[in-house]
């Protein structure tokens, strides 16, 4: 997982013309979580979600689900479903990316629904800085007419103010923009 984790930090680096261990550079050796998530039949699955609406906080989420689903992400204001698929791995990109391309990528809004009948597994590994790492946008994609979108933030502050307030939306990433 951290390999393949790195990999794509490479290759988003490389597609923005950065040196493709820019992103890992920023990060510094990745703090990894695994959460393994069961969500059980609910009996009113209109009523309640599983995983309220957020974006993870690090730089790269790889999640692994069973074949029941209910992970589901927002595209152009919709809830899209992600459909299973046996053998694959969902990239989930994160916050601290969406900071460091200063915006150019975007870290995924998502949640996960529940179902009457059958219950569900989950298996995500977030790629995480370490709470001392400061993150900021990268120098190379800031100019004039580019400017800093985030303020510099020690991860771990980002972590405390995401637990204190609570994932909704995007509101802990909004909180780091800055006043143009
Ligand atoms: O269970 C899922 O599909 C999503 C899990 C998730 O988004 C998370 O743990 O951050
Ligand atoms: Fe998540």
């Amino acid at each position: 997982m951290k390999l393949l984790a790195e990999r794509l930090l490479g290759f988003i680096s490389e597609s923005l013309g950065l040196k493709s261990n820019y992103i890992q550079d920023a990060v510094g050796e990745f703090y990894q979580n695994i959460t393994i998530s069961y969500y059980p039949p609910c009996p009113q699955p209109e009523l309640t979600l599983g995983l309220q609406t957020h974006s993870d906080m690090g730089a790269l989420t790889l999640l692994i689900q069973d074949d029941v689903g209910g992970l589901q992400v927002l595209k152009d204001g919709e809830w899209v479903t992600v459909q299973p698929l046996s053998d694959a791995i969902v990239v989930i990109l994160a916050d601290q990316t969406q900071v460091i391309t200063n915006g150019e990528y975007i870290s995924a809004q998502h949640r996960a629904i529940t179902n009457a009948s059958r219950a569900r597994l989950s298996v995500a590994t977030f790629h995480d800085p370490a709470k001392t790492v400061k993150i900021s946008p990268a120098s190379e994609l800031v100019n004039d007419s580019s400017p800093p979108l985030y303020r510099e933030v020690v991860y771990g502050d980002y972590v405390s103010s995401w637990y204190t307030k609570g994932p909704e939306g995007k509101r802990n990433l909004d909180a780091l923009l800055l006043k143009s």
